[in-house]
């Protein structure tokens, strides 16, 4: 068996057309453009390519992208002050601290002080709270995409065994109440699980999210099994010359889409949604603060996947 590739750049593109289109009717027919900061603390090479490519996306939707890089330098104090305005703006409707912070900032201090209603990356407590209770929530933008992706890939999700490897509370968690919401049967394994494959090998959705290059194997995955591999890893490649480097995910690729029914791959699998679903939950939210219906294209993926 050789797996159907999901195509996350073709998803993402298609969600961020629709982002497009909803941002152009908001303001003809509210007269309003919704906006996104991103804060950037320091000189992480790849942090500094993400917040790039999240500016530019976000001018390409339509939306007004404010961008913040701060020295590496800033305090915990500064970091705080900034958000505390950027809470009070209100030409700001959603509010994103790139991820890592510098070791001198308290992250979870950062991301509690963010205005729930401005969190689009779905971190704090609030909106992690409510997710945890099935209430309506911003949802962290990884687990969300792999989410769209799942339904573009099986449609109805409800009934079906789901493994999530990984419980971080950026990911795994949050996918895991996600998959249980769209009434899958869920289970998060981790380092302390015990026969790791045996878990695995139960899964009709397998979701790879460790951070250990190519950590999942082939003979992990149920045959026909939907594999959502979340890692981004990058490792040297000598086989494309001295000091090649390349990415790879938290799966076995190769072997795991002899066996897998559908995959994603790495890159151009989950990481592309990551910044289409920001974009999305940058409308939502705009839309939310305004009191106004969320818009057509995701309360239906919102349908099909949790009622
Ligand atoms: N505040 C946050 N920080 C971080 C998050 C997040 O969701 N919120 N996620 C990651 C990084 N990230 C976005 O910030 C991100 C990761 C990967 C991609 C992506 O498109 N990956 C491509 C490959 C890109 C490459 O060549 O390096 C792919 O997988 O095809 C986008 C965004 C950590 N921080």
């Amino acid at each position: 068996m050789t797996a159907q590739i999901i195509d996350g750049k073709a998803q993402a593109e298609a969600l961020r057309a629709a982002v497009a289109g909803e941002v152009a009717r908001l303001k003809a027919d509210h007269g309003f453009v919704p906006g996104l900061a991103v804060v950037l603390v320091g000189e992480d090479p790849a942090s500094k390519v993400y917040v790039s490519s999240k500016a530019k996306q976000t001018v390409e939707v339509g939306m007004n992208s404010i961008e913040h890089k701060l020295d590496v330098a800033t305090t915990e104090a500064d970091l705080l002050a900034l958000i505390g305005k950027l809470n009070a703006d209100p030409a700001v409707d959603g509010i994103l601290v790139q991820l890592p912070l510098p070791k001198h900032i308290d992250s979870a201090k950062v991301l509690e002080a963010i205005a729930p209603e401005k969190d689009v990356d779905g971190f704090h407590v609030v909106n992690v709270g409510k997710l945890a209770t099935g209430q309506w929530s911003l949802v962290p933008c990884t687990p969300y995409g792999s989410m769209i992706l799942l339904r573009a890939t099986l449609g109805k999700l409800a009934g079906k065994e789901a493994v999530v490897v990984g419980r971080s509370n950026i990911v795994g968690k949050p996918m895991a109440q996600l998959l249980l919401k769209a009434n899958c049967t869920v289970t998060i394994a981790h380092s302390r699980t015990q026969d790791l494959p045996a878990v695995c090998r139960r899964a009709d959705i397998l979701v790879a999210a460790v951070g250990i290059p190519e950590f999942v194997k082939g003979d992990w995955v149920k045959p026909g099994a939907t594999v959502i591999d979340v890692g981004i890893n990058r490792v040297p490649a000598p086989e494309k010359g001295e000091g090649k480097t390349k990415l790879v995910g938290d799966v076995d690729y190769a072997a795991a889409a002899e066996v897998a029914g559908a995959i994603t791959p790495v890159p151009g699998g989950v990481g592309p949604m990551t910044i289409a679903t920001l974009l999305g939950n940058t409308l939502i939210a705009a839309c939310q603060r305004r009191g106004l219906a969320a818009p057509a294209y995701f309360a239906e993926i919102d349908r099909d996947l949790f009622r």
